[in-house]
């Protein structure tokens, strides 16, 4: 008996497929982090190994982007070595219907916003349980602080109506550690009528490197969704 097929992964998947499919040759792609940019990561490099597609080189936005793109033979470049990039995929944590997006679940929200916002083109990857009417009605914010500020950033968020929580480990004793070796708070808001502004009043307290509030970025997002039991890809 084969196990049923977990309809997030489906969802993923099939999103991951299509945007990968979006990757045209000689072209600079910034390669996002995540569980559903994972499989974007997976498609392009299976298109580059079937010669479908060529002349690719990737600017990866974590450590695990950049592991991943090895695995599935992406040629990697950086940022001084361009100058332009064609087009990011990346995930979200939350999109709302102006295409504003929270992420950083991964921690990998500051390298994310310097290429996704570089990006002529930034495609979103979702499954359709992270569509949401407003910002923040689910998720946390997360703002990756320098480790000597976490303190004073985590009073000084508690002012602005926030509830920060300095995110722990999974399997590591201890707080999660950014790519950057900095740290991240995820701050709680009951509600974010101003995501514009918030971002900007939250990267603006001493000791905080980047929040994962993205406005005004994206140019499409491509939502996983399964329909009678099979995956299909929506466009917003
Ligand atoms: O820091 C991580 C990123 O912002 C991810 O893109 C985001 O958390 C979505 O990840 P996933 O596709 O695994 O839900």
């Amino acid at each position: 008996m084969t196990a049923a097929a977990d309809p997030v992964k489906l969802m993923k998947q099939e999103v991951g497929r299509a945007a990968a499919n979006l990757i045209q040759s000689n072209s600079i792609v910034g390669l996002g982090t995540g569980s559903t940019t994972a499989y974007a990561i997976q498609f392009i490099g299976e298109r580059l190994k079937s010669g479908e597609i060529k002349d690719i080189v990737g600017v990866p936005t974590s450590f695990q982007a950049e592991v991943l793109s090895k695995q599935y033979g992406i040629p990697l470049t950086t940022l001084d070595a361009i100058d332009h990039i064609d087009i990011a995929i990346d995930g979200a944590d939350e999109v709302d219907p102006q295409k504003n997006l929270i992420k950083g679940g991964g921690a990998a929200h500051t390298r994310e916003k310097v290429v996704d916002y570089l990006a002529n083109q930034f495609i979103v990857v979702i499954d359709s349980g992270k569509l949401v009417d407003k910002l923040g009605s689910v998720f946390a914010v997360p703002v990756e602080v320098i480790p000597m500020a976490v303190t004073p950033v985590m009073n000084a968020i508690a002012k602005l109506g926030g509830k920060p929580e300095l995110r722990m480990g999974v399997k590591k004793a201890g707080p999660v550690v950014t790519d950057q070796g900095n740290l991240v708070v995820d701050v709680k808001f009951d509600d974010i009528p101003d995501p514009v502004n918030l971002e900007k009043t939250l990267n603006n307290i001493p000791g905080v490197l980047e929040n994962g509030i993205f406005v005004n970025c994206a140019d499409k997002v491509l939502i996983g969704e399964v329909k009678d039991g099979k995956p299909v890809v929506q466009e917003m």
